[in-house]
């Protein structure tokens, strides 16, 4: 069933960041991913896209050591994965959720504070003692998290408290806040769900931006013009396995992936030719009524 048509983006430089091979997961009698093979190489933007329970999300626990893939393996720049997911943010992959999880009643800074702790060395004696070695990592995790605001544009509202900001930056915040361990790998999913036409717009320029950073990014989205805007390689998940995967328009071009989106037409569905010959039918059974002996007397 999977058919590979990989062609490279303009912009992969081709260090494989990650490398998923045969990744399998079984929930019981389910299997909500089946084999499914994807790498993402430094500098690319690649998309996964899939109608509603297609495996996306599975599938992105699994690279980020949320799930334990039932079978398959996981690389991260060669080294296999461990199954623990701060042990994966320890090892460069960041990720957001399909539905934001922010620490609510922290500031918009606390929250991006508590996403560095993977990059401090300062134990809890040490932030216990307070002592210089805490202040300096301290000060220093500070500056870093006000230029992640500031790259995402929430510096003004450092502030704040993450619940009080709208939904937009709210997602904005969660991008600064999986930047904050210093990624080389971003997984985004759905980042631009519940936004209008403007944020949708500007959250494109930002994963353009952390591109450029040179930070690789695979990202889950249901807005197709958002994904083939955006994306150097698109691979598209069905019932659990990859169908197709190459350059937006391959992928926008390939049959299989609209008829997966729309549904194939049921076999015995009726062609023009029988959809013709009813309306006939009907046509000439209305004329037929109208020249009964019992419709004059109705007039
Ligand atoms: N923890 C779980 N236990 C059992 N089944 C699960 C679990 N997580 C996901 N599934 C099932 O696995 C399948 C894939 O779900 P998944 O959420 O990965 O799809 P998706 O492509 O991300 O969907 P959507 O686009 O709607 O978010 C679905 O049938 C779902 O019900």
């Amino acid at each position: 069933m999977t058919t590979d048509t990989t062609t490279k983006g303009t912009t992969a430089t081709g260090e494989t960041v990650l490398d998923a091979r045969g990744v399998t997961m079984r929930f019981g009698g389910l299997t909500a991913v089946r084999n499914v093979n994807l790498t993402v190489n430094s500098g690319e933007i690649v998309g996964l896209i899939g109608p509603n329970g297609a495996g996306k999300t599975t599938f992105f626990n699994c690279l980020t050591g949320l799930y334990i893939p039932t079978e398959g393996e996981v690389r991260y720049k060669g080294q296999v994965l461990p199954p623990k997911s701060f042990k994966v943010t320890a090892a460069g992959i960041a990720r957001t959720f399909q539905n934001i999880r922010l620490f609510a009643n922290m500031t918009v800074l606390e929250n991006v504070l508590v996403g560095r702790h993977t990059r401090t060395k300062e134990g809890l004696w040490s932030a216990l003692l307070r002592g210089p070695g805490f202040h300096k990592a301290e000060a220093a995790s500070r500056e870093r998290a006000m230029e992640l605001l500031e790259f995402v544009g929430l510096d003004a509202k450092a502030e704040h408290l993450a619940r009080n900001l709208p939904y937009g930056e709210q997602r904005k915040l969660e991008i600064a806040r999986a930047l904050a361990s210093e990624p080389g790998l971003l997984l985004l999913d759905e980042p631009t769900a519940g936004m209008n036409p403007q944020e949708t717009r500007a959250t494109e320029e930002l994963v353009f931006a952390i591109r450029d950073k040179g930070i690789a990014v695979l990202v889950i989205e249901h807005d197709m013009r958002f994904i083939f805007n955006l994306c150097d390689r698109v691979a598209v998940l069905v019932q659990g396995e990859k169908l197709v995967e190459g350059d937006s328009a391959t992928v926008q071009g390939d049959e299989r992936v609209v008829a997966a989106y729309l549904g194939e037409p049921f076999e015995d569905a009726p062609g023009k030719e029988e959809v013709a010959e009813v309306e006939a039918a009907e046509a000439h059974a209305e004329a037929s009524t109208d020249a009964a002996p019992g419709k004059e007397n109705d007039r």
